[in-house]
């Protein structure tokens, strides 16, 4: 079976560090630029565990502009939202009819970029609650181990394809990771978008870690953002409650309590965030079902207006 992993940031380096062992020389990484592909090359991938242990794995990288055509069989997509559209044709032409492609990307709206793709019908979402960090463009540390879900998108009573099944069970058994295959990978798409709805703007705005957002402070907004999201899924027929969404919000906060989320570090870095397609979603699903959610669309203009002063 021959890997490739598509983006090689944060995800995709711990993905990389993790699978490199199992895969060796089937395993490929994509970079955006060749000097990355050179450094990956040249000195692998520098891991570095919870306890501060450090691991090199040597890996074989290319920039996504040289994808060799037509050779992968179980592509990991760990692009941010805001790049998919861009390397669709790379995804084109580096797969086959029979290739695995799985999506990692928080938020929604990779389903319309999926649905460009021409020939490709095993596509996945995952989702996915392990942490990495990277500290360098070789360089990532673990914070924390997780669970990965993987379901077949468009959502499908198919079974999924056995080198999908395949690719699981290595992963499960040679390298301990808490993966499985979930026919309802929806629900946990948008269990992980409320989350993110709430965590991730706040922080950005805010300027704190995310355990800060337990304070009583934060509260009232909070619960209007989630009160909104619930309206939303209800409506696309995903039935989540407040009550449970809300205890989730709760235990990820304390989870990840040291960390900065993705916007805050995006926004620190003068990068783009993914606000259109976490706020942004719920603000575009509403409109759908002639829902209002003001309090989603000042977030996402808020976080505009930030990213803007830190260009
Ligand atoms: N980090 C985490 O713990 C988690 C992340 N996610 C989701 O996974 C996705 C990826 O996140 P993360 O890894 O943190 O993001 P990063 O920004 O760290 O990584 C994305 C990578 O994609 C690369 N890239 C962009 N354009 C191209 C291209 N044309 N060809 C090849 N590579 C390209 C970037 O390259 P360059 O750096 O050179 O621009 C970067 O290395 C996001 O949607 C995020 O929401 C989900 C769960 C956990
Ligand atoms: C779960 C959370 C909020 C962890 O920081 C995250 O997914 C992010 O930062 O994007």
């Amino acid at each position: 079976m021959r890997v490739a992993i598509l983006g090689s940031g944060s995800l995709g380096l711990l993905w990389g560090a993790r699978m490199q062992p199992l895969f060796g020389e089937n395993l490929l990484l994509l970079t955006r630029t060749k000097d990355q592909a050179e450094l990956l090359n040249r000195e692998g991938i520098r891991f570095i565990g919870q306890g501060g242990e450090t691991e090199q794995r040597a890996c074989h990288a290319v920039c996504s502009d040289e994808m060799p055509e037509g050779k992968i069989d179980l592509l990991l997509v760990m692009v941010k939202q805001t790049h998919l559209s861009a390397v669709l044709p790379v995804i084109q032409k580096g797969t086959h009819p029979e290739s695995q492609i799985i999506f990692w990307q928080n938020g929604l709206g990779h389903q319309e970029n999926i649905a460009r793709l021409t020939d490709r019908p095993w596509t996945y979402l995952s989702v996915t609650t392990e942490g990495a960090l990277r500290e360098g463009d070789n360089v990532i540390r673990g914070t924390g181990r997780g669970e990965t879900s993987i379901g077949l998108y468009p959502p499908s009573e198919e079974k999924p394809h056995p080198l999908l099944l395949r690719w699981i069970n290595i992963l499960k058994e040679q390298a301990g990771c808490n993966i499985l295959y979930d026919r309802q990978i929806l629900h946990k798409i948008w269990g992980k978008l409320a989350v993110n709805c709430v965590i991730n703007p706040l922080t950005a705005l805010y300027g704190v870690k995310n355990g800060a957002l337990l304070s009583p402070e934060y509260q009232a907004e909070w619960k209007e953002i989630l009160h909104e999201v619930v309206l939303v899924a209800n409506r696309e027929g995903i039935p989540l409650s407040y009550a449970d969404l809300d205890e989730k919000v709760k235990s990820v906060c304390k989870q990840t309590a040291g960390n900065f989320s993705s916007m805050l570090q995006d926004v620190m870095r003068g990068n783009k965030t993914e606000v259109d397609f976490i706020n942004g979603a719920i603000v575009r699903l509403g409109r759908k079902h002639r829902i209002d959610t003001p309090v989603n669309l000042r977030l996402v203009n808020l976080i505009h207006e930030k990213e803007e002063q830190m260009l």
